[in-house]
């Protein structure tokens, strides 16, 4: 595979830096209080986990962070700066990737045109017609499809895939514009167990380069396992916070929506 040097990428700031905030964050759909009143802080080169049961919040709050959302209340600012009005297009071009609770890629282009399209979205307009014409496979889109492992499916089109391994491609996607912020709405969701191990071996591989990400997931043992921190929210609000073995234990955390069934990873 022929690569190119990618434009777009940036240097990591020291670990456990804020990279990311949101202040009093709140999303509320008529009287359906989503999200309401979120502060949060996401460090550089750290695995910031949300937690919570179906319904409490934490797609909204993804998507109010990355500015799909509208906000109701609050801000979120980005290395110290409000960002709380940036289209989401531009999002992007400021090193935030995300994926989706859903698979998102383009049904009629191959593994490698979806991927290629996350690198293309980090690239100004120019930059863009220029590697439309060169269309040689960059080195950050080289680098995702082998981190991913999804080499094997290039010339498939997500309809030709299975359900893990398109959730793979959108994390290849995610990961070919270089971003210094990934934000992964359960990436594991649908994958087998063997599946999901390698996608948390890889998340905490980038983590350890330096890359920050936050981590909405309902395999609690994943969280446990993979994330530096976790933010338990319920109801749109934020209950409890802290090292991922305290936030399972919490008795408000337990009782809220945990139950016995988590009571493996709170023991660990
Ligand atoms: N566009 C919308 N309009 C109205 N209500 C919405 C909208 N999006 C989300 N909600 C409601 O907001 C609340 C939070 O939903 P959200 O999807 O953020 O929760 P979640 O924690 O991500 O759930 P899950 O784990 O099932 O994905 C729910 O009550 C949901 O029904």
């Amino acid at each position: 595979m022929t690569t190119t040097e990618h434009p777009g990428a940036t240097a990591a700031p020291p670990v456990g830096t804020t990279v990311l905030q949101t202040v009093d964050v709140a999303v509320h759909y008529g009287g359906i209080k989503a999200v309401d009143g979120i502060d949060l802080t996401l460090e550089s080169g750290r695995i910031l986990g949300i937690l919570g049961p179906n319904g409490s919040g934490k797609s909204t709050l993804l998507g109010a962070i990355t500015r799909l959302v509208p906000l109701t209340r609050g801000r979120v600012l980005l290395d110290g700066g409000d960002y709380s009005r940036t289209p989401a297009s531009r999002l992007a071009h400021r090193g935030i990737a995300r994926t989706f609770q859903t698979v998102r890629l383009l049904p009629d282009l191959t593994v490698l045109e979806n991927v290629q399209l996350g690198a293309d979205l980090r690239l100004d307009r120019a930059s863009r017609w220029r590697e439309l014409v060169r269309r040689a496979v960059s080195a950050p889109v080289a680098e995702a499809i082998e981190r991913t492992g999804v080499g094997d499916v290039l010339d498939l089109r997500p309809g030709e895939l299975s359900y893990g391994t398109a959730r793979r491609v959108e994390i290849a996607r995610a990961l070919a514009g270089r971003p210094r912020v990934l934000m992964l709405d359960e990436p594991t969701a649908g994958m087998n167990q063997p599946e999901r191990i390698e996608v948390a071996a890889l998340l905490r591989r980038l983590r350890d380069e330096g890359l920050t990400q936050l981590l909405v997931e309902h395999d609690v043992q994943m969280m446990v396992d993979t994330c530096d921190r976790l933010l338990a929210m319920n109801q749109g609000r934020h209950v409890a916070e802290g090292a991922p073995g305290d936030v399972v234990r919490d008795p408000t955390v337990q009782e809220a929506y945990l139950g016995k069934r988590w009571n493996r990873a709170a023991d660990q």
